[in-house]
């Protein structure tokens, strides 16, 4: 698999790709991020995003490696970023009725598809890289063979998919999450939604010739091939916003069982707060990602990532199985463990926080982390309010006041 020799999914890759990128982080990624140089010429950006969606890697650690080499103020453009990830988390989080919108718009599109023939032949075209834009089929080829596109061609390629090929946002945002190795329920989903002018009421994204021409260093320039104009795509409006998620407590005293899921591949920290399980199990939930089968990379990238989790752990996380896939067998699994509760990393929404509300036999402990617990309540609006709380984030982790 062409994606996982480029993204292999361990924790030992994910740190040392984060060593050799760190120095880069300044001045270099803000002036070459926005190029896209074509499959295998990324280094331009981290290329860490499958280590983070997953924490294989944590973003106080990939903060942390970069505030080593360099000021804050001078690696500003990456800290604002990856801060981007946390802010569409916590957006998300404080409104989880989009993610059920969105699979709402799903059925209905996939329905459309199925009863459709110009809207099927449409789609498939777009799927397969075959539209005649030759940039577009080039990312949509990229983007099946390889699982990671840059994000000024994500931009481009849903800007173009949604005004010029007038399909529908949840079919894009589905080949998007059937294809990525960093494929991410917040991330994805608001990014569709800030090209759509749904994030954004009425600020849509249109993708200009002259912009792909310059930032692919000419390798395309689709003139007269682009949509002129960009009304917003149709979509659920931003809902009222909820409580920020606090997490559970954990009483380490209680016999407890460890479900391990894809959103937390680092999960030492709750073994730090005294959780000692009599066993641990991995969830397997990629087929909930989409009403399709997601491309082999995709599941294939989660096992082996939280193989590589159990590895780490060792014995430390008692007897071990691989992959449940349903609420039933997680209650049967840790009901067979003699467990007075199941402890698990609080998973955000997204396949693996839907799965576990099945859950109705035993409690389900869901302790959150400091940093998500300290950052999500901050996206009460859009980016530029929440990057005001960036500085104090930053000193809570490097120990200092702001
Ligand atoms: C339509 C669309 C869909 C997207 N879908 C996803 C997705 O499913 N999963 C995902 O992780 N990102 C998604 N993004 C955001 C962004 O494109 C990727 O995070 C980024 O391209 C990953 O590459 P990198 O690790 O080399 O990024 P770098 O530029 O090196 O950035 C470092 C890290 O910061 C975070 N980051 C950077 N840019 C963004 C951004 N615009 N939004 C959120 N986080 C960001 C990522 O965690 C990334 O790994 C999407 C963007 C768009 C426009």
């Amino acid at each position: 698999m062409q994606a996982l020799d480029r993204f292999p999914p361990d924790r030992e890759t994910g740190l040392s790709r984060l060593g050799a990128f760190a120095p880069n982080a300044a001045r270099d990624y803000e002036t070459r991020r926005n190029f896209d140089l074509g499959t295998g010429g990324h280094d331009n950006v981290s290329q860490l995003s499958p280590y983070l969606r997953h924490r294989l890697v944590t973003e106080p650690e990939v903060l942390g490696a970069v505030l080593d080499l360099h000021s804050r103020k001078a690696a500003g453009k990456f800290i604002d970023e990856l801060f981007w990830r946390t802010y569409n988390k916590g957006w998300l989080e404080m409104r989880p009725s989009v993610w059920g919108a969105y699979w709402g718009e799903l059925v209905q599109s996939w329905d459309r598809v199925q009863s459709e023939s110009g809207l099927r032949d449409r789609w498939e075209a777009a799927c397969k890289g075959e539209t005649g834009i030759e940039c577009f089929d080039h990312w949509a080829h990229e983007l099946v063979e390889t699982g990671y596109l840059n994000n000024h061609a994500r931009m481009w390629f849903a800007s173009i998919w949604l005004f010029t090929l007038k399909l529908p946002l949840a079919l894009g945002a589905d080949f998007f999450l059937r294809h990525l190795c960093d494929g991410d329920p917040a991330s994805n989903t608001l990014g569709w939604r800030w090209v759509g002018g749904l994030h954004t009421p009425g600020k849509t994204y249109l993708a200009r010739a002259s912009n792909i021409r310059k930032f692919t260093d000419g390798r395309f320039h689709p003139k007269y091939q682009l949509a002129q104009e960009a009304d917003p795509a149709n979509g659920a409006p931003n809902p009222e916003r909820m409580a920020a998620p606090e997490g559970d407590r954990l009483d380490p005293s209680k016999r407890s069982v460890l479900l391990l899921h894809e959103d937390d591949c680092a999960p030492e920290w709750l073994f730090e707060a005294g959780l000692e399980p009599r066993a641990t199990a991995t969830l397997d939930t990629v087929r909930r990602l989409s009403i399709l089968t997601p491309a082999e990379h995709v599941g294939a990238f989660k096992t082996r990532a939280l193989d590589d989790t159990l590895a780490r752990l060792g014995d430390r996380a008692g007897e071990t199985t691989r992959g449940l896939t349903s609420a039933e067998a997680v209650s049967e699994w840790a009901a067979a463990a003699g467990a007075e509760q199941i402890v698990t990393s609080y998973p955000p929404v997204g396949p693996a926080a839907d799965l576990l509300k099945g859950v109705k036999d035993l409690p389900v402990v869901r302790p959150l982390r400091d940093y998500d617990r300290r950052a999500w309540p901050n996206a009460t609006a859009g980016f530029f309010k929440f990057k005001d709380a960036i500085p104090k984030l930053i000193g809570r982790l490097r120990g200092v006041e702001v």
